[in-house]
């Protein structure tokens, strides 16, 4: 069973394009992350997906069932972080807890998801109006867990975190995952997506990318890392033939360094191979790994002509504009209307 699939799934808004007819799918148990830069449309997806806003066209299916006709059995097997959730500001942590177990007949104790979380007790009897962002998201987290959901849709879910935060949920979705649950999130921060996902999807301007692995993506991308090699003397790059070598995309030398940049990462030992053969004598050497803002550059068109534009991408469909959801608690949207469709 696939956990998410959507057909020509589109979104408008007047003359705005929020989504643009989005194929996408999400297997089982996989943890899958959506990234792309502010105003994507990447909530604006997951809105679709929980059905708290209407397509303008396309459908889609969560863990089998048809996101519109039958909402409650999604959402009685998801569970959400949403983008901009509400909390009633005067109840306590743990009774917003002890709300979402009773709503999802959760056998959870609350202690155990506060420590999950890494909410302290006490902090959990105060009221929510008090929280930080970090605790605030941190109780949606625990409330997104209640009941052992098989899909987690989190949207932005480091978002007002701190490190020991991020880490902290970073562990949770391998937990989950090991666990057999699939986890859908979106983020614009490369590193946390790298950090966990299988696979990811990049959404710009309302349109799908590409879909890749992160190992995929950089092969794709063509953004190479270098090997950058402190020579004795004059560096040269003559007789090395390092540029035959397959994965081996340029090869210059500058301010006394020779720098061998390769999309394959299989090419870096052979070039070094190469060298200590037939180049002069190697005093020393480092990598430069291409971030993966690198890669989201070369996919998206930040830095100029994007992999897309090139025409390297194979698999296109499209998306893109902006919404919210629930609290995770509540939502109910059985929302026709064209526009503004938004519940918090
Ligand atoms: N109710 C709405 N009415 C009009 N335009 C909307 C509405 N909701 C979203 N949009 C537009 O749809 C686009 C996608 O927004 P969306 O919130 O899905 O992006 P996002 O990828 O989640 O961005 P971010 O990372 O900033 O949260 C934006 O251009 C936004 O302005």
């Amino acid at each position: 069973m696939t956990a998410i699939e959507t057909t020509d799934l589109t979104k408008r808004y007047g003359e705005e394009t929020a989504l643009e007819s989005l194929e996408l799918t999400v297997d089982d148990g996989e943890v899958f992350g959506f990234l792309g830069p502010n105003g994507a449309g990447k909530t604006t997806t997951i809105d679709l997906l929980l059905d708290f806003i209407r397509p303008t066209a396309g459908s889609a299916t969560v863990l089998g069932y048809d996101t519109h006709d039958e909402t409650d059995a999604v959402r009685d097997r998801v569970g959400i972080l949403p983008d901009g959730f509400d909390l009633w500001e005067r109840s306590s942590g743990y009774r917003h807890l002890e709300f979402a177990l009773e709503s999802k007949n959760g056998t959870e104790s609350p202690e155990a998801l506060l420590e999950r979380v890494g909410l302290d007790l006490k902090d959990a009897e105060r009221p929510v109006g008090d929280y930080s962002k970090g605790m605030a998201q941190r109780l949606a987290m625990a409330m997104a867990l209640v009941g052992d959901p098989d899909l987690l849709i989190l949207d932005e879910p480091s978002s007002g975190l701190d490190p020991h935060g991020i880490r902290t949920f970073q562990e949770i979705i391998r937990e989950e995952a090991a666990d057999g649950t699939t986890v859908f999130f979106s983020s614009h921060i490369l590193g946390q997506v790298a950090a966990v996902c299988d696979r990811v999807g990049i959404l710009d301007d309302g349109e799908l990318v590409t879909v890749d692995t992160i190992a995929g993506l950089r092969e794709r991308s063509g953004v190479g890392s270098s090997l950058v090699v402190d020579v004795a003397g004059e560096p040269s790059t003559e007789g090395t033939a390092l540029t035959e070598i397959d994965g081996v995309t340029e090869v210059t030398a500058d301010d006394g360094r020779l720098r061998v940049t390769y999309a394959d990462p299989a090419a870096k030992a052979l070039a070094i191979h190469r060298l200590v053969e037939s180049g002069p004598p190697i005093v020393d050497f480092e990598t430069e790994e291409a971030t993966l803002e690198d890669l989201f550059s070369a996919f998206t068109g930040v830095d100029g002509e994007s992999v897309r534009e090139q025409g390297a991408v194979a698999d296109e469909p499209k998306a893109s504009q902006k919404t919210v959801a629930d609290g995770g608690v509540s939502a109910d949207t059985d929302a026709d209307e064209e526009e503004e469709e938004v519940v918090r």
